[in-house]
């Protein structure tokens, strides 16, 4: 229960309205419980004399005070049920936030899956707590408090005899509400297996197919949903279960009532209109009686989905944002400096992935990096829009140590096209225009040709407006890879990030492509990851990894001088190059 201590910020945002609700809850239970007083009565005046105004004003003021009533309980609804919409918009706004702070490195050990269930099914776990369980908790309080009051004030014995099966009644809703409980968890476990496999069979659709692998995944899905249907199936026949067992209870609870009133009014200490009046309110009473177990089962799920939940919100974005001095009118020029920066991976202390790391690179430079793969190539450029933050040493933005900038400056400031690149469910330009709104047109269209797609987008029927399917799905590899770039430079970068992002077009397209970035983006710093020789001899300086530490640096014909690692890599691709011109 002090799980759920941490929603108290949200609850006290919406005060007036809980406190709002909790006096209608006192209105509307204070009006059902009088309501059954006219009943009473209209029934022993037929039973004395048959007046017929006097029954008509009882079924009349009947009648009104169950109007009272319902109007209060509308109230309630209005204000708690809607307090729970308000939270939970608020808990999920708060959630996806948070979200987007989380540090790279989070997203490495939590699957996607897991985020989503969290922000789905617990969240909803929490909101059916905030409504439905505060609303039936005040109503089941004050039903039982004034039911209660009047029961007594007809007659304490019968109150005693009617309450006998209301104990063995709420723990039993609330041993079958604990199993319907985890039957329904095991539904949701089943249902979230289902959507992955739907989900990762239509992203590698094409891995599917090209493998012939269809019956063998029609199976995988077909034993999965079997699974959810017995599932489903076992729920739907404790809920038949229960809603009968109910049913039979309440009647139950009836019997002694009818017995002991019975022998009450025969020995003349109870009237026949009490008895009316009594049972109307045992039979008020068997819904909040069943709701406490219900109440109860709904605040255990929630105060463990709180847990989960609170289990992510305790997760400190790991950089602090920096609200440092920074002069909104301070101008970059894109010089960056590596200082001694040494960087290792979560959890490999023993193994550190870069050492020793001291480099320079000027304004408006054009500096490539290159290395066999896994020398520590990306996670060099990672370091530099903070996606990690070095062990040691510092990293340097016009001479400027970058822990200093506000992160969201810091970003604004690169344009960084990943190795593995993302397109949302888009048009083309708004793809291209995603994180710069502001840009016309005519702009989006000139970071196209820079990034030579403009002609590909011109002969699709719908040009720029295209719909991208999941993450692109409806362009070739390297129209996606040169999609990324147009976006990269449509934000106006001061520095241009290009992790190894055109592996997916022919060298001829990557040297072209790669000359017009030269030539269009003269004053932003460009640093440049690929494998191909052919695009990085233009550079400025090009820089050769080797374990995690700077093995050379020059420019092109400085390094085929040195005759090591990049003359090496450059005589194995001229070979390449002869063999496939002979071939
Ligand atoms: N998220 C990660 N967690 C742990 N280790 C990682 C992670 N990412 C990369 N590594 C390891 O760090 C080393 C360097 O990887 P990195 O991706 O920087 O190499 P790279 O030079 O860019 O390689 P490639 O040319 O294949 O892209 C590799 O040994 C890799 O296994």
């Amino acid at each position: 229960m002090k799980n759920l201590l941490s929603l108290k910020p949200y609850l006290l945002r919406y005060k007036k309205n809980l406190l709002a609700g909790f006096f209608y809850v006192i209105l509307t239970n204070l009006f059902a419980v009088i309501g059954p007083k006219y009943i009473g009565m209209a029934i022993d005046t037929m039973n004395r004399r048959f007046e017929l105004e006097h029954v008509l004003g009882d079924t009349a003021l009947y009648f009104l005070f169950a109007l009272l009533s319902g109007f209060f309980l509308f109230l309630v609804r209005q204000n708690i049920i809607v307090i729970s919409r308000e939270i939970e918009f608020d808990l999920k706004n708060d959630y996806f936030n948070h979200l987007q702070k989380l540090p790279r490195k989070f997203y490495n050990t939590t699957s996607t899956g897991e985020l989503i269930s969290r922000g789905t099914n617990d969240l909803n776990a929490v909101r059916e707590f905030l409504g439905p369980g505060i609303m039936y908790s005040l109503n089941t309080f004050f039903r039982l408090f004034f039911a209660l009051v009047a029961m007594i004030a007809l007659s304490p014995k019968l109150t005693f005899f009617a309450l006998l099966p209301a104990p063995l009644l709420s723990y039993s809703v609330y041993r079958i509400g604990s199993s319907m409980q985890k039957r329904s968890k095991s539904i949701q476990e089943s249902y979230g297996a289902i959507t992955n496999l739907i989900q990762e069979n239509l992203s590698g659709i094409r891995v599917v197919k090209s493998y012939t692998r269809e019956s063998f995944e029609i199976e995988r899905f077909q034993k999965l949903n079997k699974e959810y249907y017995s599932k489903n199936l076992s729920l739907g026949k404790l809920q038949a279960l229960f809603f009968a067992f109910l049913t039979s209870l309440t009647a139950f609870s009836l019997l002694p009532v009818v017995w002991v009133g019975g022998v009450s009014v025969i020995e003349g200490s109870m009237t026949v209109g009490g008895i009316a009046q009594f049972i109307v309110y045992v039979s008020m009473l068997s819904w909040p009686i069943i709701s406490i177990g219900w109440v109860t089962s709904i605040v255990q799920r929630a105060a463990s989905a709180q847990v989960r939940l609170d289990e992510i919100f305790s997760i400190e974005p790991e950089i602090e944002e920096n609200s440092s001095d920074i002069n909104s009118e301070e101008e970059f020029k894109g010089a960056l400096s590596f200082r001694n920066v040494r960087f290792h991976y979560p959890g490999q202390e023993k193994r550190p992935v870069l050492k020793n790391i001291s480099l320079d690179i000027a304004a408006g430079s054009k500096v490539a990096i290159v290395g066999a793969t896994g020398s520590g190539k990306s996670t060099l450029v990672n370091l530099i829009p903070r996606l990690y933050e070095p062990d040691e040493g510092t990293i340097l933005l016009d001479g400027r140590d970058i822990r200093t900038l506000p992160l969201k400056t810091l970003r604004e400031l690169i344009g960084f096209v990943p190795q593995v690149n993302f397109l949302f469910s888009d048009t083309i330009e708004n793809n291209i225009n995603w994180g710069s709104r502001e840009n016309d047109a005519s702009e989006v269209i000139a970071a196209s040709r820079i990034a030579m797609l403009y002609d590909d987008v011109e002969e699709f029927p719908d040009g720029f407006e295209t719909m991208l399917g999941e993450k692109g799905i409806n362009l070739s590899g390297g129209q996606k890879q040169r999609a990324c770039i147009a976006r990269a430079i449509a934000w106006k970068p001061q520095l241009l990030v290009l992790d190894d992002a055109l592996s997916a077009v022919d060298t001829d397209t990557e040297a072209r492509l790669f000359e017009a970035l030269l030539e269009r983006l003269p004053d932003t710093t460009i640093l440049l990851i690929s494998h191909r020789i052919s695009t990085v001899k233009n550079c400025d300086r090009i820089i050769v990894l080797k374990d995690g530490m700077i093995a050379e640096s020059g420019t092109h014909a400085e390094l085929l001088e040195e005759n090591h690692l990049y003359a090496e890599l450059y005589n194995q691709q001229l070979l390449e190059e002869e063999i496939l011109s002979i071939s």
